[in-house]
C-alpha cells in the first residue's frame, strides 16, 4: 500500500506535501519522494526510509512551484530499492512525473508490449514505471494538433483503462499543464478530492489517498474520484473531469477498512472508525455463538490497528476492556516491513506486555487481522510469560487465505498461516486456547452497513477478484517474484 497526494495551490506546495505525506506515513515507509513543478520545469526529491528523516531544508528549498505530488511507498511490485522509488519521469510528450498507489496484474504483457509495438525502454521492474509509461504512449498516440486538450489527456486515460488491469490510484504532473488524478475502474485504491479556497480567491485543490490530509489542511470534501474517472485540475486552478472507463463498477478494497487506512478517514462516504467499531460487535456476536464468555475475565486490543474494534467486542459483550500492551511508537508498522526476519524482531521490540493486567487471568486478544502469524504467536507468548492462565484470540477479519494482488504485500499463498489450514490448525500454530475468526459476510455488512456499496474486494478472504484477471499461472509468477 502506499500513500499519494497531489496539490495545485496560488502559493508554493512543498511544505504541504511533506506535511501530507506526515499524515500518510502509516500507508508506506519504505520510500519517498517529492516532485513541483513550477512553469515548465519539474523539482524532484526521493529518498528512502521514511518522511522525516528523507528530506532536509536545502531539499525543501529546492522544492519550488504551486503545482506537486508526492509518495510514500510500501513495495508490492518490483524491488524494495532506490531505482523504485516514486515518482517516476518520462520526457516525452511534454514531460510527466507520476506516483501510484495500486498493484497491476497484467505486467508482463503489457512491458512486453510497451517493448515490442510502442519501442519503449524500462529501466526498471515497477509496474509504476509501466503505467506511466502507457499514459505516456496513449498521450503521444491522442494528441494531434500542438495544443494539449482536457479531451485528448482524457482519451488518453480511457485508452489506459483499456489496456492496463489491476488497481491503480495515480496522479501525474503534465508539464506546463497542470496535475492529472485518475482511479482503476472498480476503484480499488482510494483517491478523494478536495477544495477551498485560495487567498487570491482562486480555487486549490488536493488529491489524497485519504480524507484526513483534506481536513488536516481545511480543505472540504469535494469528493471521491469515481471508479474509472479521470479529472484535471491546470495550473490556474480550473479542475475538469469525465468518466474515461466504458464499464465501472465500485469495488473497493476490503482491507483499508481492516487494517491500512487511519481510523479517522473517510473512504467511499464511509467512516474507516465506524467499521471498525461494527466489526467489533459482530465479532462478539460470534465470540458469544462460539464460546462461554464467563471464561473471559478481560479483552486486550494488539495495539495499534485493532483498539476500536476490541473496545466494541468488550462494550457489546460487556467485559472489561484494559490495554495490556504498550507500544513503542518508534517502530513503524509491522506487517508492511519488508522481509520476514525484520517484521519477527519489530514485533518484540515493538510490543511490551504489563504483568498486572496478565496474571492470573483468562484474556481474549483482539486482532484486526491475522496475516503470517508473526505478530499473533509471538504475542500470545507474551501473555503466557506475562503470567496469563488462558489466551483466547479474536480476529476482527476473516481467515486471510488468498494473496492481495491489488497492493497488499501478502503475494505467496505459502506465506499465509491460514492459506492451507483449518481454524483449529491455526490456532494450534499461534498458540492460543481459541481462536476466532470474524465471518466474511460478517465483514462485508460491518464495512457496508448503511450505505450504497453494494461490492468490496474481498479476495484475501474469498479468493474471489473483482478484476477477474488472476490466474493461478499469475499467481505462482508472483510467487516466484515476490518481495519478501
Ligand atoms: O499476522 P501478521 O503477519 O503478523 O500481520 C498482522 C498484524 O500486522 C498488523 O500490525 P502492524 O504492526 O503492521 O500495525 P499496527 O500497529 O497498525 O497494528 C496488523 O494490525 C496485525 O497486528
Ligand atoms: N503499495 C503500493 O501501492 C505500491 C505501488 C507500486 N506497485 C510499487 O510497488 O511501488
Ligand atoms: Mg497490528
Amino acid at each position: 500500500m502506499c500513500g499519494i497526494v497531489g496539490h495545485v495551490s496560488s502559493s508554493p506546495v512543498n511544505q504541504q506535501i511533506y506535511d501530507s505525506l506526515l499524515l500518510l506515513q502509516h500507508r508506506g515507509q519504505d520510500s519517498t519522494g517529492i516532485a513541483t513543478a513550477a512553469g515548465d520545469t519539474f523539482h524532484t526529491v526521493k529518498r528512502s526510509g521514511q518522511v522525516r528523516e528523507a528530506y532536509r531544508t536545502r531539499d525543501m528549498r529546492t522544492l519550488i512551484g504551486n503545482v506537486g505530488i508526492g509518495h510514500v511507498r510500501y513495495a508490492t511490485s518490483g524491488a524494495s530499492t532506490e531505482d523504485e522509488v516514486q515518482p517516476f519521469y518520462v520526457n516525452a510528450p511534454y514531460g510527466i512525473l507520476l506516483v501510484h498507489n495500486g498493484n497491476l496484474t497484467n505486467t508482463r504483457e503489457l512491458t512486453d508490449e510497451l517493448f515490442r509495438v510502442d519501442r519503449r525502454h524500462l529501466n526498471s521492474s515497477s509496474d509504476t514505471e509501466l503505467l506511466l509509461n502507457v499514459l505516456a504512449n496513449e498521450l503521444q498516440q491522442s494528441i494531434s494538433g500542438a495544443d494539449l486538450t482536457t479531451d485528448v489527456i482524457f482519451d488518453a486515460v480511457a485508452n489506459l483503462h483499456k489496456r492496463v488491469e489491476g488497481s491503480y490510484a495515480a496522479l501525474a504532473i503534465i508539464a506546463g499543464h497542470g496535475l492529472l488524478a485518475f482511479r482503476d475502474p472498480f476503484g480499488i485504491r482510494p483517491l478523494v478530492l478536495g477544495r477551498r479556497m485560495g487567498e487570491d480567491g482562486r480555487d486549490e485543490w488536493v488529491v489524497a489517498s485519504e480524507s484526513l490530509v483534506l481536513t488536516a489542511f481545511g480543505y472540504d470534501v469535494e469528493r471521491e474520484v469515481a471508479p474509472g474517472e479521470a479529472i484535471f485540475i491546470d495550473t490556474t486552478g480550473k479542475m475538469t473531469s469525465r468518466q474515461c472507463a466504458t464499464e465501472t463498477r465500485l469495488a473497493p478494497c476490503s482491507f483499508e477498512y481492516v487494517y491500512l487506512a487511519r481510523p479517522d478517514s473517510v473512504m467511499n462516504g464511509i467512516s474507516v472508525y465506524d467499521t471498525r467499531l461494527n466489526m467489533g460487535e459482530k465479532l462478539a456476536r460470534k465470540v458469544e455463538r462460539e464460546m462461554d464468555i464467563s471464561e473471559i475475565d478481560v479483552v486486550m486490543p494488539i495495539p495499534d490497528s485493532a483498539r476500536p474494534s476490541a473496545m466494541q467486542l468488550a462494550h457489546t459483550l460487556d467485559l472489561p476492556y484494559r490495554e495490556g500492551f504498550y507500544k513503542n511508537r518508534y517502530v513503524g508498522r509491522t506487517f508492511i516491513m519488508p522481509g520476514q526476519e525484520v517484521r519477527k524482531k519489530s514485533v518484540r521490540q515493538k510490543l511490551n506486555a504489563l504483568e498486572r493486567e496478565f496474571e492470573g487471568k483468562n484474556v481474549l486478544l483482539v486482532d484486526d487481522s491475522i496475516v503470517r502469524g508473526t505478530t499473533s504467536k509471538q504475542i500470545i507468548d507474551m501473555a503466557r510469560a506475562a503470567g496469563a492462565k488462558k489466551v483466547f484470540f479474536a480476529s476482527a477479519a476473516p481467515a486471510v487465505r488468498y494473496p492481495h494482488v491489488y497492493g497488499i504485500n501478502m503475494p505467496t499463498r505459502a506465506e499465509l498461516v491460514a492459506s492451507s489450514r483449518t481454524t483449529e490448525e491455526v490456532c494450534k500454530v499461534i498458540g492460543a486456547d481459541k481462536l476466532i475468526f470474524q465471518d466474511v459476510d460478517d465483514l462485508f455488512d460491518a464495512i457496508t452497513v448503511g450505505t450504497d456499496l453494494t461490492e468490496l474486494d474481498m479476495s484475501p478472504f474469498t479468493g474471489e477478484y473483482v478484476t477477474g484477471t488472476v490466474s493461478d499461472e499469475y499467481l505462482a509468477y508472483l510467487e516466484a517474484n515476490r518481495i519478501s
